[in-house]
């Protein structure tokens, strides 16, 4: 496999996914062979192939290095005498719609190539990318069926083919479509075809020998070898075959050397570039890839959602099957702190696509991940159904995710060629480095002879707007995209160069056209993240030499205050120094967390409001909780010997340290066992209800360490349903997806993080509430508030009435 991302993910896409879940639709027209897309006697597969070859020929070499070549210069062209028929504009037409930063026209032409060979029934022409396109037509030099054998081979020795190549690749271009009545009367007279079409051998749409065969055997139809064109002197194809006295063409008589002399040829054919152009490696499908992962902050800001498809191949796995795919990634510092749901994440089958010679299944991921901990990288694990497995790294990487800089695309809008973008930034890059949004949109030209729209780049800079949680939102837009705003590409990039983060090449057609508000946290918790694995310090690196300073006196180190641990701060008591959990993940104190410089005992006290415990840890950073991890533990308070970062005169813990205080009040604790709560007012429950991938309650989303029944009913205040889910997540919604089914009460069997004597659904498993009086307009279903009507447009389609 190649390294994951690369380059050649867009072409490898466009290449393999040719039917099935997720085709990418390349092969639309030339898809069966026979398939006349633009109309009768016009096969679009047999003008993919003539295009590409029309973009090649005109290539110099002029005693100097090759210019032109296979580099989309036909978009310049169509009304060149080189290109005569309409079949050029066509295919550039069709090909536009794929052409982006990463798939330029020239590397879709030869990947033209590649799709109408083996649509019909052709060998696989290795297809490598990187073409460059030509910014103006090139010098005219494709060969006219008039011209003499003579310069025939003149034109082709500019192409770089020997007389021996000249043949095979005539031969094995003329080997499916024909020539046209309209655009070559003296070779096929008007009106004597049936379709306006004569093919070039008996099997029209088949990519055999019969071109040759036929030839040799003399019972040819191929209106370039017999008929009109030998008196017109066009019978182009008798003076390229016979230039050797038909050796070669014989040579291809063989259907299988036919075959490999036509994979070489043509490959030739669409590796004519510029010198300047360096080609990849032929393309060949991964095994395993990751395709359009996007990480994004959910509503709370406490949780990402890394969200994507892995796409398996599964050519050759011969009587066996890939039953699912196991995820396991590593969180923002390389470690294994992933929260409560571990590291892991296991998918099972989705969908299957076909490609011309591949089979490949996917599975799809749909992960939240702590925002704390982060996420820096997987492996995946494929499972088969014979109880083997294998695990990929992407050749030794790991597969990589940034969580830096997100494009939020729930937040992100496009209508009428207007786009907002809204990007979460990390806030320990947030104002150290610009924020910029790329665009790279197109354009169509006016000219009806121009095919190709433009590619345009543009980059806005990013203006910081509210910090939600350990993130910061960055917003740009920018107006006047046009018709094809829906094709645009965005990213969204912090910091410069080599080291910039970036989340690239989303596609504007992904967003929607209304904005959705983000379900931000109180702006006292936006905090930086916390190193979860931070090095343990000595105690020499906090020695601490304070010096007491007022200006304009003198410096006096008899006024230093040594560091001490207070034993009392507020309503706090100091509970004494506690260790973090070895729990994977887990923290001492769960509520809330902040980090900053200039902490101190009091600032983390006041962020701790309406917590029964607080603690400071590692100089600059503070965690709040209603409850202490039970593996938490105490030890010796000299362990805890980090000054404050704010005060050099309190002690803020130390690594893994907690400078622990709880309240003078009394601590509830909860009475009572675990046991189902018929209400929670104003909600009644329901029953147990099954979790949909796409959400069973779409409303709104809170997740908390400290979740209660009670805590979830008040998030979710003014919506008819609430639910609680694995123990410490809780959504809101107005009605439940009538796909969501009731369960067993049984399989709501996870207490709530925050009171162990209630049930907070299970996995996949929601404990459902619904208001015990419901406002008479919500109902299981949302009341439609607009009458329907027929949309004149949905870019880019327009609305073409009901059809029987
Ligand atoms: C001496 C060189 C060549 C000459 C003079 C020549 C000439 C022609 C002519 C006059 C047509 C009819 C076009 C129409 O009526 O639409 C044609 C069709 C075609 N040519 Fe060539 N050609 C040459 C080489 C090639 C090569 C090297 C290839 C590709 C490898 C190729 C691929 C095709 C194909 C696929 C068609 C059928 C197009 C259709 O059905 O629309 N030709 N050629």
């Amino acid at each position: 496999d190649p390294t994951w991302p690369n380059q050649i993910d867009e072409l490898e896409e466009i290449m393999y996914q040719v039917q099935g879940y997720r085709s990418r639709q390349f092969g639309g027209t030339v898809i069966p062979c026979s398939s006349q897309a633009s109309g009768p006697g016009r096969h679009n597969a047999a003008e993919w192939l003539r295009a590409a070859f029309h973009d090649m020929a005109t290539t110099t070499i002029a005693g100097g290095p090759r210019r032109g070549g296979l580099d989309g210069s036909l978009q310049f062209e169509i009304t060149s005498s080189d290109n005569i028929g309409p079949a050029f504009n066509t295919t550039l037409k069709f090909m536009a719609d794929y052409y982006t930063s990463r798939s330029s026209i020239a590397d879709l032409l030869a990947l033209g190539v590649y799709y109408s060979v083996r649509s019909c029934g052709g060998p696989v022409v290795p297809f490598a990318s990187g073409r460059i396109d030509a910014k103006q037509a090139g010098p005219i030099g494709v060969p006219l069926p008039q011209n003499t054998a003579f310069t025939f081979g003149q034109q082709f020795q500019r192409m770089g083919f020997d007389q021996t190549e000249m043949i095979q690749v005539v031969a094995c271009g003329h080997t499916i479509g024909g020539v046209h009545e309209n655009e070559f009367p003296q070779i096929v007279p008007i009106g004597s075809t049936e379709n306006g079409e004569a093919p070039m051998d008996s099997t029209v749409a088949v990519f055999d020998n019969k071109v040759v065969t036929e030839y040799i055997a003399g019972n040819t139809t191929n209106p370039m070898v017999v008929g009109p064109s030998i008196r017109a002197t066009r019978n182009s194809d008798f003076k390229v075959f016979n230039v050797d006295g038909n050796v070669t063409v014989r040579a291809m008589a063989e259907p299988e050397t036919f075959s490999s002399v036509c994979a070489t040829v043509l490959r030739k054919m669409i590796e004519v570039v510029p010198d300047e152009v360096v080609l990849t490696d032929p393309i060949q499908p991964y095994a395993v890839k990751p395709v359009d992962m996007q990480l994004t902050l959910n509503p709370g800001a406490t949780t990402l959602q890394l969200s994507g498809l892995i796409r398996v191949r599964t050519t050759n796995f011969a009587g066996d099957s890939a039953e699912s795919v196991l995820l396991t990634y590593k969180d923002r510092s390389g470690g294994n702190n992933c929260g409560t749901r571990g590291c892991t994440y296991t998918a099972t089958v989705l969908g299957a696509t076909q490609g011309f010679d591949d089979t490949f299944v996917w599975f799809p991921i749909n992960l939240e991940i702590p925002a704390s901990s982060g996420i820096s990288s997987f492996t995946l694990t494929v499972n088969m159904a014979s109880g083997t497995s294998e695990t990929y790294d992407n050749n030794g990487n790991s597969y990589p995710i940034q969580d830096a800089i997100l494009m939020q695309k729930p937040q992100s809008c496009l209508l009428q060629g207007k786009l907002d973008i809204v990007a979460a930034v990390r806030n320990d890059l947030n104002g150290s480095v610009p924020v910029n949004l790329h665009l790279s949109y197109k354009t169509p030209v006016a000219d009806p002879n121009r095919p190709v729209p433009t590619l345009n780049d543009e980059t806005v800079e990013m203006t910081r707007g509210n910090c939600v949680g350990l993130y910061t939102f960055y917003t740009a837009s920018y107006e006047g995209l046009g018709d094809l705003d829906y094709a645009t590409k965005i990213d969204v990039v912090a910091g410069t160069g080599e080291s910039a983060s970036r989340d690239a090449f989303n596609a504007a057609s992904d967003i929607g056209a209304n904005c959705v508000t983000f379900d931000a946290p109180p702006p006292s918790l936006c905090s930086r993240p916390v190193d979860p694995d931070p090095p343990v310090e000595t105690s020499t690196s906090v020695t601490v030499t304070p010096t007491v300073t007022s200006p304009g006196t003198m410096t006096s180190t008899a006024a230093a205050e040594t560091p001490y641990h207070r034993p009392t701060l507020g309503n706090f008591t100091l509970v004494g120094c506690n260790t973090e959990p070895t729990v994977a993940g887990a923290r001492a104190l769960a509520g809330a967390s902040y980090v900053y410089d200039g902490m101190t005992l009091e600032s983390c006290m006041t962020n701790c409001t309406g917590f029964y415990y607080w603690g400071t840890e590692y100089g600059r950073e503070c965690y709040c909780g209603n409850k202490l991890h039970a593996s938490s533990t105490n030890v010796t308070l000299d362990e805890c010997n980090m000054v404050c970062s704010g005060d050099e005169t309190e002690y803020c813990g130390a690594g893994d340290r907690l400078e622990l205080y709880v309240t003078t009040g009394p601590i509830p604790t909860p009475t009572g066992t675990l046991a189902i709560k018929p209400t929670v007012t104003p909600y009644l429950r329901v029953g147990c209800y099954e979790e949909l991938p796409s959400r069973a309650l779409t409303g709104g989303v809170f997740p908390s360490n400290e979740m209660t029944l009670e805590l979830c009913a008040s998030n979710c205040d003014g919506f008819t349903y609430f639910g609680t889910e694995y123990g410490r997540e809780c959504y809101c919604g107005q009605f439940i997806d009538a796909r969501s089914n009731v369960t067993d009460d049984a399989d709501c069997n996870m207490p709530c993080a925050g009171d162990e004597t209630e049930y907070c659904g299970g996995s996949d498993r929601l404990e459902m509430y619904r208001l015990i009086n419901p406002p008479t307009s919500t109902s299981m279903m949302p009341t439609p508030t607009v009458v329907p009507t027929h949309k004149p447009t949905v870019p880019p389609y327009a609305f073409q009435g009901c059809w029987n």
